[in-house]
């Protein structure tokens, strides 16, 4: 007996669900197409065993129904479903970035003999679609599931089961409590980038050299303003009272800083950047290895064709196993910075000697 699995909306979050599932014994995963081109790249990608065009084929027998689309659809297909023969004890699930409407939806139709239980994996990226899927994407990230009241503990149990494939960290929480602390910590940040791309953009209109100059700095903070409007879109309108309420606290951050600059107020602008620093530098270092703690390794790279391959091929020879390789810094003609992750303390110790030999320069 196979547990089917359908995802509706195989794109960035969707698509990397299908591959944590695919092909693990005893699942079988359908993806949900609305047009036949995206149907075959799922398939041929290798991203789900089968894809539709039909809602209700993909529905149809389905345990676990995963709803992958921008927030702004979820009502939409969740009332869809709510008017089909699903499978008796069917566990519906979204990856919604906003939790409270969602769930409410969820209560007023009153599915019966299904469970809806809300999601967010509090994992992604500024890219979208399936070409940007990946099954590593979840790997120690936290994932949120609200499930709401009278959920029998089982099928909250099975949903945490089949999420195992993902390597997330289960965290169960209240919607609301959700969308106050996820308005705070992700969508506000992403109202910052994008607002403040937008005011360089204009005086850039007038004098490129700001683009030109732009630098770690702006890059760092802006990376997520590249994000997917619609996405977005729906996600600040799904959370419309929260943002209102975190915009005029972010005013008065932003009114404390003009107040301490007219007022030439050194040491309140030096007491807010060590404020800044001294919690965030308590924050994990990275999701990824919250679970398994990571041993990195930092090196000077330099900025040439085929630098990843060739030292990753170095410790590969010499049986090295990395867990994870990040760019962090790459700009042209300047040496980058990559770090290399390892899951034992032996392997990073090794790749360090190996390295060293090689004359890179190695920071632990
Ligand atoms: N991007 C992130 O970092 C992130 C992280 C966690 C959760 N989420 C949530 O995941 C969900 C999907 O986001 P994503 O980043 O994977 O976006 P995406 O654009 O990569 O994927 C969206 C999917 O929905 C489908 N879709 C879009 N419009 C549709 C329509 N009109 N009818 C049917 N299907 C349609 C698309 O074909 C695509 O497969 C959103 O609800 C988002 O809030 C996003
Ligand atoms: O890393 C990113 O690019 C993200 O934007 C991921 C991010 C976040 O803000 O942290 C974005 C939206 C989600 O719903 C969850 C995670």
């Amino acid at each position: 007996m196979t547990t089917k699995i359908a995802i509706f909306g195989v794109g960035l979050i969707g698509g990397s669900l299908a591959l944590c599932f695919k092909g693990k014994e005893g699942l079988t995963v359908v993806g949900h197409a609305h047009r036949p081109e995206s149907a075959m790249k799922y398939v041929s990608r290798g991203v789900v065993d089968s894809a539709t065009l039909s809602v209700e084929e993909a529905a149809l027998d389905a345990d676990y129904i995963f709803l992958c689309v921008p927030v702004g659809m979820l009502e939409g297909y969740l009332q869809q479903l709510s008017q089909l023969p699903l499978k008796p004890g069917c566990i519906i699930t979204d990856v919604g970035s906003t939790k409270a409407s969602i769930a409410a939806c969820a209560v007023s139709l009153e599915l019966p003999g299904v469970h809806f239980i809300g999601g967010h994996p509090m994992a992604g990226s500024e890219r979208s679609g399936v070409e940007a899927a990946s099954s590593l994407l979840f790997e120690n990230a936290y994932y949120v599931l609200t499930p709401p009241p009278g959920v029998p503990e089982e099928a909250y149990h099975a949903l945490e089961t089949l999420l195992l494939h993902t390597r997330a960290q289960i965290v169960r929480l209240d919607p609301e409590r959700h969308d106050e602390i996820v308005g705070a910590i992700s969508h506000l940040p992403h109202i910052i980038a994008v607002a403040l791309v937008n005011q360089i953009s204009a005086y850039d209109d007038t004098d490129s050299l700001y683009s030109t100059l732009a630098a770690g700095g702006f890059r760092d903070i802006t990376r997520i303003a590249s994000s997917d409007p619609v996405i977005w879109r729906d996600i600040l309108l799904g959370n419309r009272s929260v943002m209102l309420r975190l915009l005029k606290d972010w005013n008065e951050e932003v009114a404390s800083f003009i107040d301490m600059l007219e007022q030439e107020d050194g040491k309140g602008i030096q007491q807010a950047f060590g404020d800044a620093n001294d919690f965030r530098s308590q924050l994990p270092e990275r999701r990824k290895g919250m679970i398994m703690p990571l041993f990195d390794l930092h090196i000077d790279v330099p900025d040439h064709p085929g630098i990843i391959g060739r030292i990753t091929t170095q410790l590969g020879d010499q049986g090295i196993n990395l867990s994870n390789v990040q760019i962090i810094e790459s700009r042209e003609d300047v040496p980058g910075i990559m770090r290399l992750s390892f899951r034992q303390e032996h392997d990073m110790e090794q790749a360090k000697l190996l390295l060293q030999h090689n004359d890179y320069t190695v920071y632990v």
